[in-house]
C-alpha cells in the first residue's frame, strides 16, 4: 500500500503541487488527470524525490518510502532521453541486472517482454532505429523487466498515433490485469475510460477528486463537475476579498 501525506512541492505561490494526499491499493488502477500545468508531473518527481519536497511523505507498506524501496517501483518518464548505442536487449537485460537480477534471469525475462511486445525481431536495434510507438514499447518493456508492483506512467502515450496509441492502451489494459498498483498520468480524459478503476483529478496544484469510478461512470463529466466546483469555490473566495 501507498500512502501518500501532504506532497507539497512549490515553484511559486500559485505553481507545483499542494498539500496532496491520497492512498493506493494493489488493484488500483489510477487515472491521474488535469489540465497541462496542473500539476501532474510535478506530483510524481516530487514522490519520486526528483524535486525536493517543500513538505510532505510517503509511506510504501508503512514505512516512510527509501532507496531500497524504489526497487518495488518502476517509472516510465513523459520524455525520454534514449541511451545511443546499446541495443534495446540488451539495454532492457542490464535495467534488469540494475534492480538485483541475475543476468540469466534478466534475459529470460527480457526475451519474454520483447516477444510479448512484439519487439523480438527488432531487439538488436537502438531506439533511435524504431519508429515512436515502437519506442514506447520498447520503454515499456525496460520498465517491466524486474516485475515491479508499482507502476506509474507519465504521459505514456504522448507523440503516438492513433493505431500505437490503441496498441498501447491496450498493452496497458492487459497489465492492470495483474493486481498491481498502476498511475497513468494523462490530460486526454477519454483514452483512461474502460482503462482505470480510480480517478485523482489535479487542479492548479491541487487534487480535487478521489474517487473509484461506478457503474459507466464518465471521467469527464466528474472531471467538469469537480473544475466547476473549484471554480465557484474560486468565485465564492474573490467575492469575499471584494466585499471584505
Ligand atoms: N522545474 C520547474 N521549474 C519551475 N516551474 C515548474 C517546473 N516544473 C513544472 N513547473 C510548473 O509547475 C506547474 C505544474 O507543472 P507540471 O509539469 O507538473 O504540470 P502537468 O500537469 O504535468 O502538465 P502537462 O500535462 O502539461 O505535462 C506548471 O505551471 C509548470 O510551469
Amino acid at each position: 500500500m501507498i500512502r501518500v501525506e501532504n506532497l507539497t512541492k512549490l515553484f511559486s505561490e500559485t505553481n507545483g503541487a499542494r498539500d496532496i494526499s491520497f492512498e493506493l491499493v494493489p488493484g488500483d488502477i489510477v487515472g491521474m488527470v488535469g489540465d497541462n500545468g496542473a500539476g501532474k508531473s510535478t506530483i510524481i518527481k516530487t514522490f519520486f524525490n526528483e524535486y525536493r519536497r517543500n513538505d510532505g511523505k510517503v509511506y510504501y507498506n508503512n514505512e516512510v518510502i527509501n532507496k531500497r524501496k524504489y526497487k518495488d517501483f518502476a517509472f516510465f518518464p513523459d520524455q525520454s532521453i534514449y541511451p545511443r548505442n546499446i541495443s534495446i536487449e540488451r539495454f532492457c537485460i542490464y535495467s534488469g541486472c540494475l534492480s538485483n537480477m541475475s543476468k540469466k534471469e534478466s534475459k529470460s525475462t527480457t526475451l519474454k517482454l520483447l516477444r510479448h511486445l512484439e519487439l523480438f525481431e527488432h531487439r538488436t536495434k537502438t531506439f533511435k532505429e524504431l519508429s515512436a510507438g515502437m519506442q514506447k514499447k520498447a520503454l515499456l518493456a525496460i520498465t517491466m523487466v524486474s516485475d515491479p508492483e508499482v507502476i506509474i506512467l507519465d504521459e505514456p502515450t504522448s507523440n503516438l498515433d492513433v493505431k500505437s496509441r490503441i496498441e498501447f492502451l491496450d498493452i496497458l489494459k492487459r497489465l492492470s490485469e495483474k493486481n498491481k498498483i498502476i498511475v497513468i498520468t494523462s490530460h486526454i480524459i477519454n483514452e483512461l475510460q474502460g482503462l482505470v478503476n480510480r480517478v485523482l483529478i489535479i487542479k492548479d496544484s491541487r487534487l480535487v477528486l478521489d474517487k473509484y469510478l461506478e457503474n459507466n461512470e464518465k471521467i469527464i463529466d466528474l472531471y467538469q463537475q469537480s473544475a466547476s466546483k473549484h471554480f465557484q469555490l474560486d468565485k465564492q473566495g474573490s467575492f469575499e476579498d471584494i466585499f471584505s
